[in-house]
């Protein structure tokens, strides 16, 4: 992920990261970076582990599809809201590419100690790290809450006293649904992405309007996490099968719909990030 991220913040495009809520997920993410010839970052939540069958299933599950699609286009696996440094310690051994360790809720002191030892076992497996500075607000990690900015100067201290190669910095991003048009902190984007250096990522991207978007990114966001807009898409979809065929029991039939909401959904965030044709210079 790490180089991924380096390249798109050079260019100012930003690579999508979509979460994934089970098999389907996986398919549409994987064939829409593919059709758009686009670099993806494929995110397992960790609140959603259990539910997806643990580390080692999403790892099989992403990594066969990969194989089995013939994809070509660069990968890479993230484990998105790690909750505890065992449990990013065991994304790693599992073979996830990529990790979030989100101390966010807690003292800085406890944030920062936390996220060099998963830095320090990330750096030996070749592993990329992201960190949370500040609250991104709606439902984080299972918990409602609100916004609070991320802090300038530790921001400064989180990247440089652990090593990671992606800052989360809430700056106003929700996540969910917006009440309203989002008001993200652009001055203070611009001075933490100064003052870091490192690519930002803009949590709660779904429903953030284009203009916006492209400010975060010109302003160092290159990844950028989409979860909400694929599940709107998809449970549309799968209502309006439902509602179409009252007597359908075919699960082919009623979820081949659906899949396909979801891959559209991400074909048009990938377009609006910029990131369509930008796989060819990177290696897989
Ligand atoms: O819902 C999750 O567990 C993943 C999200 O927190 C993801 O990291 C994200 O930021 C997506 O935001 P959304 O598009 O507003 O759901
Ligand atoms: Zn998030």
């Amino acid at each position: 992920m790490k180089e991924m991220l380096q390249q798109a913040k050079q260019e100012h495009y930003g690579v999508g990261q979509f979460n994934i809520n089970g098999l389907s997920w996986v398919h549409a993410i994987l064939d829409a970076a593919q059709e758009e010839e686009a670099p993806v970052i494929v995110a397992a939540s960790d609140r959603l582990i259990d539910f997806l069958g643990g580390y080692r299933t999403v790892v099989a599950m992403v990594s066969t599809l990969v194989e089995e699609k013939n994809i070509q286009v660069p990968v890479a696996l993230h484990l998105d809201h790690g909750k505890t440094v065992d449990n990013c310690l065991r994304a790693i051994d599992a073979g996830f590419t990529s990790v979030m360790f989100d101390g966010s809720h807690g003292p800085i002191e406890d944030n920062i100690r936390d996220t060099r030892k998963v830095t320090a076992y990330a750096t030996a497996y070749a592993v990329s790290v992201e960190a949370e500075v500040g609250t991104v607000g709606g439902m984080e990690d299972g918990l409602i809450g609100g916004i609070q900015y991320a802090d300038l100067n530790e921001c400064i201290r989180v990247v440089e006293e652990t090593g990671i190669d992606a800052l989360a910095a809430a700056l106003g991003s929700v996540h969910g649904k917006y009440a309203g048009e989002p008001k993200l902190g652009f001055d203070e984007m611009d001075a933490i992405s100064r003052a870091v250096g490192i690519p930002l990522v803009l949590h709660g991207a779904s429903g953030i309007p284009k203009h916006q978007l492209d400010r975060a990114i010109k302003l160092g966001h290159a990844k950028v996490n989409i979860n909400t807009e694929c599940v709107t898409a998809w449970s549309l979809q799968l209502r309006n099968t439902l509602a179409a065929d009252l007597e359908t029991t075919e699960p082919r039939k009623i979820l081949t719909p659906a899949r396909d909401a979801i891959r559209e959904t991400v074909r048009a965030k990938i377009r609006e990030f910029g990131s369509s044709r930008k796989a060819v210079s990177l290696k897989k």
